[in-house]
C-alpha cells in the first residue's frame, strides 16, 4: 500500500522554474526532463509572440530597423576581403540584410546563405549573391539554385528573441545550434534582431551556443556585458 508521507523516488521533483530568477535558471547543462519540457513550451509560446509582434510593426519602421541593423553589423564585422560571410533569405518579418550582402560583395567579400538538407541534421551553406537564382528548398525557403558549399568564416544568425548572454532562440529547428557544434572551426557568429526582441533569459541548455555579439537597432550586445554586471554587484 502507498504510503503518502514517503516521496516516490522515481518521480520528477515538482517543477518550480517558473519561481526561479530568469539569471539562476539560466546556467546552462540539463535541467531534469520535466524542466526541459516546461521551457520547450516556454520557447514555443514566445517564439511565437515574438514573431506575431515583429510582423505587427509597420513594414516601413522595420525597414528603418533592418537598415540599422546593417550598418550596425557593418560597424562590427571588420575586415570582409577574402572572406565568406553567411547571411539569409528574410522571412517572418526579419530584418532584410540583402542590401548588406550588396555592400559585403562591394567590399570584396563573398556571401553565402544557409540550406536545410534534412531535419534534425546541421546546415549548410552555399555560396550566393543577390542577383543569383534562387530554388525551393525544405519550408520553401529559397536556397542557392547553383549548389556551391562553403565553409563561412562570419555566420550572421537572425534571432527569433535573445538574451543579455547573447543566446539565441531561433525557430525551434535548433540548426544554428547543431550546425556550429559540427563545424571543424567555430566561425564568428552575429546574432542580429529588434531590441524588442530582448528576454530576461532563453533558459539555455547544453545545447545551446551563445552568438559572439548581437547587433540590434538600439545598439550591440556582447555576453561579456553580463558577467561585468555581475562581477560588479
Ligand atoms: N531566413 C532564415 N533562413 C534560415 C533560418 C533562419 O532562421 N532564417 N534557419 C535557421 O535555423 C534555417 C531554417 N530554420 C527553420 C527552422 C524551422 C522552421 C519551421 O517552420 N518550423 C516549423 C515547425 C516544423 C516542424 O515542427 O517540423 C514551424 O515553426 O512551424 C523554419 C525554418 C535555415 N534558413
Ligand atoms: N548539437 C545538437 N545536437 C543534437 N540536437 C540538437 C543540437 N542542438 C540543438 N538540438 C536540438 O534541436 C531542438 C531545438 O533546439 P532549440 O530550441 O535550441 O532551437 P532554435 O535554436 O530555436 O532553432 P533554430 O536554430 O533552428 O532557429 C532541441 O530539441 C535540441 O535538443
Amino acid at each position: 500500500m502507498a504510503d503518502d508521507d514517503t516521496p516516490a523516488t522515481f518521480a520528477s521533483p515538482a517543477c518550480f522554474l517558473h519561481e526561479v530568477d530568469p539569471a539562476y535558471a539560466g546556467l546552462p547543462g540539463p535541467l531534469d526532463l520535466q524542466a526541459w519540457t516546461d521551457v520547450k513550451r516556454w520557447r514555443r509560446n514566445e517564439r511565437e509572440r515574438l514573431i506575431a509582434e515583429r510582423l505587427a510593426v509597420p513594414a516601413e519602421l522595420r525597414a528603418r530597423q533592418g537598415e540599422a541593423i546593417a550598418t550596425g553589423v557593418l560597424a562590427q564585422i571588420g575586415d570582409v576581403a577574402g572572406r565568406i560571410v553567411s547571411a539569409y533569405w528574410p522571412f517572418r518579418g526579419e530584418p532584410d540584410l540583402r542590401a548588406f550582402m550588396e555592400e559585403i560583395a562591394a567590399r570584396g567579400g563573398r556571401t553565402a546563405l544557409p540550406v536545410v538538407t534534412e531535419k534534425g541534421r546541421p546546415l549548410e551553406f552555399h555560396l550566393w549573391q543577390v542577383g543569383e537564382a534562387l530554388s525551393r528548398g525544405v519550408w520553401n525557403i529559397p536556397i542557392p539554385a547553383a549548389q556551391r558549399p562553403c565553409v563561412p568564416d562570419i555566420v550572421i544568425a537572425p534571432v527569433v528573441g535573445y538574451d543579455a548572454a547573447c543566446y539565441r532562440l531561433g525557430y525551434g529547428g535548433g540548426f544554428f545550434d547543431r550546425t556550429l557544434a559540427a563545424l571543424p572551426a567555430k566561425p564568428r557568429v552575429i546574432g542580429v534582431g529588434y531590441s524588442a526582441a530582448r528576454l530576461a533569459t532563453i533558459y539555455p541548455q547544453m545545447h545551446d551556443i551563445p552568438m559572439d555579439l548581437i547587433v540590434t537597432e538600439a545598439g550591440v550586445v556582447r555576453p561579456q556585458d553580463v558577467s561585468t554586471v555581475r562581477a560588479l554587484t
